[in-house]
């Protein structure tokens, strides 16, 4: 019973440290935010380091020793408690466990599967080793970074770009994003990504070859935060040293463009985002349009200019950008900053919170959702490390190294893949702006002290920090970082206040963010420091450590500066970490590193070699780690110069060129209305294209509906403020001139109706007399059910309708076949309604007065805009083989639940029988397993259920619509 003995001892020990435990509640917030307790400390040591029998066999005894004593009654509570908690730990464990070896068996049956269906001709380069081309820290020797090898390709690019100019659009959502002082800290969403996204748009701003780059985020006008963050757009001046902004010539620059969309006058969470995301891909649309038609007419001969690429940061902003890039037919790109599946996994191995707590605190669900969904459309995924994908990415169902290894290496020989798509990963570590490191080389002898003799006063921040330090000359120990759990300065600061030595040898220098007042902070960061401050006040560390509520942008290099001047340390302590952007900061300021071996800093540790990498969750290493480094003078020393020395390969005209180099790879796409040109009349009065697309794009904003399950309940949509008046000829304008552009701009193309192909204008004349339009999206599993519900709408606008001030488009999952079935069945006419989306956004008609024979004219525009990625035969394939395992045992009988319905099917809508309501596996599950096998589309269970439809990745009603 010697594992009871200690359980008894714990347990006593957390008896006497007093209540807590008892309020399920608390103690759950309170282990989830970080906070460090001596009964938290206990608990994870019964928890970890004993079996769930001992800690039943502890309960059963309190029970028999149960007396009326309080505390007894506690003890009993909190041993069933501690039992209950080791049991649900070890389920997740379990459940996790499970879920790992299931996802190995489905991702190997996924290749093989994958890999019979191309077997024919596997090749060399297929079985064997990496055919690698991805620039990376770790395939590195240190000091020989490959993707300076990029210079090569990214000068043969810029020759052949001579005389092109790039349009480039970032897109970072969350907003609290400005050039200047920016607030970094200032709350969980506002840190690294923040400062990652101007200084790449101010880089590539400056890059030749590079017209414009727009950095599109959330306008936030609110009260709670500054002004600055409400400005429509900002202009971000190139730096001006570093020799970073040669051969500015005649570019236009960098901007950050702010758009507004969700809840008005109100700053959010990036998790509370997610609805309104619909509304911000309509907003950037309308700008990018715009914008491509003011770039055309000053670099464009007249012509559009339109994005060479949208790049998504972080999960919600790929989201977007894979509904533009769809949108606009331009190639997307995608960094995620930080991984929604790595970070359930990090919440769930801790087993403090069970799944669905996990999902509804940070909507995990979606975000990982949304990430697949880039796989699924980005054409090239950058990372920072080469961690980030071994690790990290391969945990994605869209996402698998070997396969795309084998992918790879068939594109290069020319061989078909079938139908499969796998994004390219390119790992570019991100730069530094270096203007503001002006060497001081009197910082390590102390000659730039402020002195009466003229020289330099101390930076303010310095007095600022040195008034917490009884001695404030000993060397510093810097973290600097948001108070997020996840950076785990708490560990650091008990790892400092347990370890004598060090506490006698250094300083602690903790820069966590901005704060006026601990209760007004978020309620996980305010938790983070308080842990800290009780912390300190339990060591006794007052005088040793230093916490200043504020720190300008500004600051931070004297911050930095001032640790190296002290021969401190710097510390980045997380339990993982993406990148560190700290780290590299640290390193060009002369501070050696000590920092966690979960993920970035390993690729930097590399390339700098200035340092210690340490197990984030062993104290005893990080305190040894830190005495180590400060102690040892010659090490200390060696590391600050190794940092120092290799620092400029961090650079961020390097990313650039290397990210250039990685978009001229991309096969060129653009929107395809554009190849209109000769049938352009000169004299025409129409506007240009572009305006017909923004004008869909303003009716759209002006008919919000939902489609296809986004549910848009913002009410505030901009245009809903104007007058009602100025709204409704708004959007008559917006009618007009989008008829007008749409009969300009297409006749050839979108007719199928060879005959007619000259009579654009006479095709359309409903829509230019309409003033609204509805859209009828409803899924019915009869023609009858959509009968009425049309019938419905009609009546209730019968006289707009016979006026004609009102047009209708129908959007259903029918093909258009059975849309004229339907239409003859009810005695309706093609031109009740003046267009359609058909199989469930797989198609588009408009409807013709002009030919009875041929009613309905296809947009082939529109699939030129959903082709991407469509993976055709080699996809129906393996929707078929998939039907067919789907089978219902009744005894000897095996019946067949889903079934090919080839009737139906379309080139781009391949269309199943269910044949057996309700037993069909979710929609996600098949989605799952197209993914796995690097098959892209959309799966949509449609006609309650009766009928699914494999539509196009980036297909669906609503982005029919847009
Ligand atoms: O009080 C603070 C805290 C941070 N910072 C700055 O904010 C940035 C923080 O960046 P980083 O250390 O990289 O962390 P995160 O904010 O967590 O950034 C995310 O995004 C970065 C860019 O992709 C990645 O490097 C990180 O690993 C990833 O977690 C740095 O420039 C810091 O100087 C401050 O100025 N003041
Ligand atoms: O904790 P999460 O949701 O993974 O997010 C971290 C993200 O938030 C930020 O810290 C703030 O910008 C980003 O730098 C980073 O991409």
């Amino acid at each position: 019973m010697a594992g009871n003995d200690w359980i008894n001892s714990y347990l006593e020990a957390i008896l006497d440290v007093g209540p807590g435990l008892e309020d399920k509640k608390s103690s759950l917030l309170l282990r989830e935010r970080g906070r460090f307790s001596p009964t938290r400390y206990f608990v994870e040591e019964v928890i970890t380091g004993f079996d769930e029998t001992d800690l039943h066999r502890s309960w059963v005894r309190a029970q028999a020793t149960r007396s009326p004593q309080e505390r007894n009654t506690r003890l009993e509570n909190m041993c069933w408690r501690i039992w209950n908690l080791a049991r649900q730990k070890k389920q997740l464990e379990g459940e996790q466990a499970q879920w790992m070896a299931k996802r190995r068996q489905e991702r190997e049956k996924g290749r093989r599967e994958a890999v019979a269906d191309m077997s024919e001709d596997l090749s060399e380069g297929e079985k064997g080793d990496m055919v690698s081309d991805m620039p990376s820290h770790g395939e590195s020797t240190k000091g020989r970074l490959p993707r300076i090898s990029s210079v090569e390709t990214m000068e043969a690019w810029v020759n052949q770009q001579k005389g092109k100019k790039l349009y480039i659009v970032l897109i970072s959502l969350h907003g609290l994003i400005r050039g200047e002082n920016m607030e970094l800290g200032r709350d969980s969403d506002t840190g690294g990504q923040v400062k990652y996204v101007v200084e790449l748009a101010r880089a590539l701003g400056s890059m030749p070859g590079v017209y414009r780059v727009d950095l599109l985020t959330r306008q936030v006008s609110s009260p709670e935060v500054d002004w600055s963050y409400g400005e429509p757009t900002e202009m971000l001046p190139p730096r001006s040293t570093e020799g970073m902004m040669t051969e500015m010539g005649e570019s236009s620059g960098a901007y950050i463009i702010r758009i507004p969309f969700g809840p008005r006058e109100k700053y959010i969470p990036k998790e509370q985002l997610w609805p309104y995301i619909p509304e911000f891909v309509d907003g950037a649309l309308n700008h990018i349009i715009q914008m491509s038609k003011v770039l055309g007419e000053q670099i464009g001969n007249g012509y559009p200019v339109w994005p060479v690429a949208i790049h998504g940061h972080y999960a919600d902003a790929g989201d977007s950008a894979a509904l533009l890039s769809g949108a606009l037919n331009v190639p997307m790109l995608f960094t995620g900053h930080s991984l929604g599946r790595d970070k359930l996994d990090q919440l769930l191995r801790q087993g403090r919170l069970s799944k669905d707590e996990i999902n509804s605190t940070y909507k995990i669900m979606r975000r990982i959702e949304a990430e697949e969904l880039t796989l699924d459309a980005s054409e090239i995924v950058i990372t920072s490390t080469r961690q980030e994908i071994d690790e990290q990415w391969r945990l994605y169902d869209g996402f698998d190294p070997i396969l795309e290894r084998k992918l790879r290496a068939r594109i290069k020989r020319n061989v078909s893949c079938y139908g499969r798509f796998m994004p390219r990963m390119a790992v570019i570590p991100p730069g530094m702006e270096f203007h503001h490191i002006v060497p001081h080389e009197g910082d390590m002898d102390g000659e730039t002290e402020g002195t009466e003799d003229g020289k330099a006063p101390d930076p303010p921040i310095w007095t600022e920090i040195m008034r917490f330090f009884s001695n404030p000359r000993k060397p510093m120990i810097l973290a600097l970082a948001r108070p997020d759990p996840k950076k785990n300065l708490t560990t650091l600061v008990k790892a400092f206040g347990e370890c004598r030595p060090l506490r006698e040898l250094a300083n602690l220098m903790l820069i966590m963010g901005n704060r006026d007042n601990i209760d007004e902070m978020s309620s996980t960061n305010s938790s983070v420091l308080l842990s800290i401050l009780k912390m300190i006040d339990k060591y006794d560390l007052y005088g040793q450590v230093a916490y200043p509520k504020h720190h300008k942008q500004a600051d931070v290099p004297d911050i930095y500066r001032l640790a190296a001047k002290t021969k401190g340390v710097f510390i980045n302590p997380a339990f993982i970490e993406p990148f560190g952007l700290t780290l590299i900061e640290a390193a060009a300021y002369g501070l050696p590193m000590v920092a966690t071996k979960n993920g970035g800093p390993v690729d930097i540790h590399r390339v700098l070699d200035n340092g210690l990498l340490v197990d984030p969750h062993d104290q005893q290493a990080i305190a040894d780690a830190l005495l180590k480094l400060v102690a040892d003078k010659h090490l200390w020393a060696k590391c600050r110069a190794n940092g120092l020395k290799n620092i400029h390969l961090f650079s961020w005209p390097e990313h650039c060129k290397t990210y250039l180099s990685r978009i001229a790879s991309c096969k060129p796409r653009q929107p395809r209305w554009l190849r209109t040109d000769d049938d352009d009349d000169e004299n025409s009065e129409t506007d240009s294209p572009s305006d017909s697309l923004r004008d869909i794009h303003d009716i759209s904003l002006n008919l919000r509906f939902s489609l296809d399950g986004e549910k848009n309940d913002n009410k505030e949509n901009a245009d809903n403020t104007l007058d009602p008046e100025v709204r409704k000829s708004k959007l008559e304008n917006a009618v007009l001139s989008w008829s007008k552009g749409v009969l300009k701009s297409t006749p050839k193309a979108w007719s199928s109706d060879k005959g007619d192909q000259n009579s654009g204008a006479g095709k359309f004349p409903a829509i230019r007399r309409r003033r609204h339009i509805f859209v009828i999206a409803v899924d019915c599993d009869t023609s009858s059910g959509l009968s009425e519900s049309v019938r419905k709408i009609f009546e209730a606008v019968e006289k707009e309708r016979a006026e004609g001030s009102i047009g209708f488009i129908l959007a259903s999952s029918f093909n258009i076949s059975e849309v004229q079935s339907f239409l003859v069945s009810e005695g309706m006419k093609p031109t009740d309604f003046d267009a359609y989306i058909c199989n469930s956004g797989g198609d588009l008609y408009y409807s013709s007065f002009h030919s009875e024979q041929n009613p309905f004219v296809v947009d082939l525009y529109y699939h030129s805009h959903i082709e991407y990625r469509w993976g055709g035969e080699g996809l129906r394939k393996t929707l078929v083989r998939w039907a067919a395992s789907i089978i219902d045992k009744k005894g000897e009988n095996e019946d067949h639940i889903v079934v090919e319905d080839e009737d139906n099917s379309a080139d781009y809508c391949y269309t199943f029988k269910v044949c057996k309501l309700g037993t069909v596996p979710p929609a996600k599950e098949l989605r799952k397993l197209m993914r796995i096998q690097a098959l892209r589309c959309h799966a949509v269970y449609c006609q309650n259920g009766s009928r699914i439809n494999v539509i196009p990745v980036l297909a669906s009603r609503s982005q029919a619509l847009r």
